[in-house]
């Protein structure tokens, strides 16, 4: 079997996250590429190793010089979150197939880099206002990073047409249905020709 790689992207707050949790539960052959960041952790909702590698700034930069990333950003300010090659290969090499949660640019990035091999997927919420409310709902931001996500978030949904499809998660449930159709469908079909 070759690896895939599925790959969501979607401004903060859109619901990503959400939607891949689900497809976790419901496709076996699904392992989430857990990416390093050197964002605080929060508190005993995360857990390291397993929602991401927590790592300290100066470890994120030795790795960017050993070229250790498929792609890196600096997300939000001071915040750095980076693909691992080896988490990619480490998944492909037991046998599953990869499944990322990045943000906008890292995503077209790794649709770049991977090809065919990857399905780039964007998520876009229902309105710029519900996307605000769902972050103030989620009560994890303070209201100075809402209000960066936010603003953020106008810009990355200009590169939309750049994905290969967009699940509009109104209704959370058709969402992930829909994003469930699609993975299915794009593991199920012929290898990719890299
Ligand atoms: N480019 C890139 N973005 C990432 C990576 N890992 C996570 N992100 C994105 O970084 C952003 C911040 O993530 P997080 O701190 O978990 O906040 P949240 O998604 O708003 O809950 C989200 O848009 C993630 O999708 C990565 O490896 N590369
Ligand atoms: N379709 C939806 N309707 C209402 N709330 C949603 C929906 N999808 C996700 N949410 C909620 O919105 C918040 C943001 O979702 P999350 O998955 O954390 O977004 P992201 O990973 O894109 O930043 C969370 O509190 C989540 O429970």
């Amino acid at each position: 079997m070759q690896g895939k790689i599925i790959v969501f992207s979607a401004p903060s707050g859109a619901g990503k996250t959400t939607i891949v949790h689900r497809l976790m539960e419901r496709v076996p052959a699904l392992s989430f590429s857990i990416s390093a960041c050197t964002r605080d952790r929060r508190g005993r909702a995360e857990e390291n190793g397993k929602d991401y590698y927590f790592i300290t700034a100066d470890e994120f930069q030795d790795k960017i010089r050993r070229d250790e990333f498929v792609e890196w950003e600096e997300v939000y300010e001071g915040a750095f979150y980076g693909t691992l090659k080896s988490e990619i290969e480490r998944i492909w090499e037991s046998g599953k197939h990869a499944i990322l949660d990045v943000d906008v640019k890292g995503g077209l990035s790794i649709k770049d880099f991977y090809k065919d091999r990857a399905l780039a997927i964007f998520v876009r919420p229902p309105s710029i206002e519900v996307l605000e409310q769902r972050l103030q709902a989620r009560a994890t931001d303070s209201q100075s990073s809402i209000s960066s996500r936010v603003y953020k978030a106008k810009f990355e949904l200009a590169f939309e047409d750049r994905f290969d499809v967009t699940v509009v998660n109104d209704n959370l449930d058709e969402a992930s249905d829909q994003a469930e159709k699609l993975v299915r469908d794009f593991i199920s079909a012929e290898p990719a020709v890299v």
